[in-house]
């Protein structure tokens, strides 16, 4: 086994995973002045070779205010690109079983969540990376094993299957929900972890441009809409892409696709349940990538602690796997990196002054070692819960969207958060603006907020703090509901009895 780095007496910060979380993590780091080495296992994404053999989880993704404000705390001129290729998507467009449609906005001041395709993101991140100096990519380098406590590593080189060992001071760990950096963490520590996979998976589909009337591209459906079509137990959903195509998720009950054997089975059972989404994915098509596509499992990580002493923190969803439900994954993996940026800050972490004097360093172990304590401990309520949200929002989008109930409470309380806000209406540049500069999201909103805006577009408001205003204001939206239903039912009782007497005195 050949040994690199040794002893060469530069502060190296060793990224594992060049995700998009792990891309963030290297240019933030190396920013701060680490010398950062970052190696993923897969071919390099750019390449055109890699792009048929790199086999990649979703097509798009919604990227939210959250991701956007901590790409613009690491490197506002990242987020500006990202914008400028997303397609910004307003609201659910719920499809009936009729074929009807019908909006819901996401936000009553126009905010909105953005389509961007994932390739394209991870490809500007690692390029992104590669131009900063202090910052060297390996690509085919599978991470084996760690030692932490002498601070190395094993790492394979797929192309020669040879291994090297290779010496780090800080090792970041944002390699995906099977993690291996998670993996020997748990040797290290007594780590907490738990591990669910739903009964459901997914598939994806694709719904091809149209051609419009000079021959162009167009869309087929409304692009500025996350098309849901909601069948109780499962649910097909589209996102569309800049070439005009719709990229369809298909979530559903394993059992339920099992049933699936034929090919005559695929398109009735499409017939029955999503006959308008049928006629735009055409069926061919449709049962090309239904035999081609693979069928992935959904799971929901949670770990804790998240790091060892001053040598290591697992980040992305190697820290949280969750599913993707409130499209917020990702959001969460970069909102890791802006807090760990400014806990590292904010505790004088500053390799590039680190003197190599042993007492120093020990000095700058524990500055170390301290910011990754309290990135633990002010994390680890926030990620449990937008883990626990993602899994209520499946429920949400699958079935409740169809129900009076539903309605009737999503109008209450939207009218509730605007009575609320009636002095302060949102503007969505101006807002993110704002909460760039607030390095926690902890604020206590005050006011009536839903849920959906304070996950989704308050990046200043944590995800634990998020979820418990939402479950009091869930249930003044259920005791109103209730005295609502008790009125209505009083009154219409009131004006039967008043039509019942006037009958009975005319007689
Ligand atoms: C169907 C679906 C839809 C989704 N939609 C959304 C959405 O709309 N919005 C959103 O915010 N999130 C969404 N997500 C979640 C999102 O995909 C993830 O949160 C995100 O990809 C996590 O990024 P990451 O960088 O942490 O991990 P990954 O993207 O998994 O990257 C990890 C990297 O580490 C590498 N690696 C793994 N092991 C090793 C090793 N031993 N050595 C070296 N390298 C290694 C891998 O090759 C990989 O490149 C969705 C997820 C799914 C499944
Ligand atoms: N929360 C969720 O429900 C889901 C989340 N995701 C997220 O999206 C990310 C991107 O997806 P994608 O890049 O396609 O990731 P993959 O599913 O292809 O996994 C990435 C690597 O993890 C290893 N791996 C995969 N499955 C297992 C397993 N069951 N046990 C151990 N190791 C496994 C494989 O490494 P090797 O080559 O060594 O076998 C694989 O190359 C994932 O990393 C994950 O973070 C993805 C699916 C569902
Ligand atoms: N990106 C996704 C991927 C899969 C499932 C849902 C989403 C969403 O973004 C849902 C959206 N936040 C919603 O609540 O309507």
């Amino acid at each position: 086994m050949s040994v690199s780095n040794a002893e060469d007496g530069v502060q190296r910060a060793v990224v594992v995973g060049a995700g998009p979380v792990g891309c963030l993590a290297a240019i933030s780091l190396a920013r701060a002045g680490w010398q950062v080495d970052v190696y993923e296992a897969r071919p390099d994404l750019r390449l055109p070779s890699s792009k048929a053999t790199t086999q990649q989880r979703s097509i798009n993704l919604a990227i939210s205010s959250r991701g956007i404000v901590a790409l613009q705390a690491i490197d506002p001129a990242i987020s500006e690109r990202f914008l400028q290729t997303a397609i910004p998507m307003r609201g659910r467009m719920i499809h009936d079983i009729k074929g009807n449609q019908h909006s819901q906005l996401y936000d009553k001041d126009g905010q909105c969540i953005y389509s961007i395709d994932r390739a394209l993101l991870n490809e500007d991140l690692l390029s992104e990376a590669s131009m900063v100096p202090n910052i060297r990519l390996f690509f085919k380098h599978k991470v084996l094993a760690i030692d932490f406590d002498n601070r190395t590593m094993v790492v394979r080189d797929l192309d020669s299957e040879r291994d090297i060992r290779t010496a780090f001071h800080f090792c970041i760990g944002a390699d995906g929900s099977y993690s291996i950096v998670r993996r020997q963490l748990m040797r290290a520590v007594r780590m907490n972890f738990q591990q669910e996979y739903i009964p459901h998976e997914y598939i994806e589909l694709k719904i091809p441009a149209g051609r419009n009337k000079h021959g162009k591209p167009s869309f087929l459906l409304d692009p500025n809409h996350l098309h849901i079509w909601p069948r109780h137990s499962f649910m097909l959903i589209a996102l569309p892409n800049k070439d005009c195509s719709f990229t369809c998720t298909l979530f559903a009950p394993t059992c339920e696709l099992d049933r699936l054997a034929t090919t005559q089975d695929i398109s009735s059972w499409f017939k029955t349940h999503f006959s308008d989404a049928l006629a735009l994915l055409g069926e061919e098509k449709l049962l090309y990538d239904f035999a081609n596509n693979p069928r992935s499992p959904l799971i929901t990580i949670k770990a804790e602690p998240y790091h060892y002493k001053g040598r290591c923190v697992i980040i992305g969803d190697a820290a949280h796997s969750m599913v993707p439900f409130y499209g917020q994954g990702l959001n969460c993996g970069f909102e890791d990196v802006r807090v760990l940026q400014a806990l590292l800050q904010d505790n004088g972490v500053a390799p590039r002054n680190a003197p190599p004097r042993l007492d120093k360093e020990a000095l700058a172990d524990s500055r170390l070692s301290n910011a990754l304590s309290r990135y633990t401990e002010t994390r680890h309520e926030d990620l449990v819960a937008i883990c626990d949200l993602a899994m209520y929002n499946y429920i949400e989008m699958r079935h409740s969207v169809t129900t009076p109930t539903y309605l009737f409470k999503k109008a209450l309380d939207n009218f509730l958060y605007a009575i609320s806000s009636w002095h302060s209406p949102s503007s969505e540049p101006a807002v993110r603006a704002s909460m760039a500069t607030i390095p926690f999201p902890t604020h206590r909103p005050s006011g009536w907020i839903p849920l959906y805006t304070m996950v989704t577009f308050r990046p200043d408001v944590s995800y634990a703090t998020a979820k418990k205003k939402a479950a009091r204001q869930s249930e003044v939206l259920t005791t109103v509901g209730r005295l609502g239903t008790i009125l209505m039912g009083a009154t219409s009782l009131y004006w039967m009895l008043r039509v019942l007497r006037g009958t009975s005195s005319r007689r």
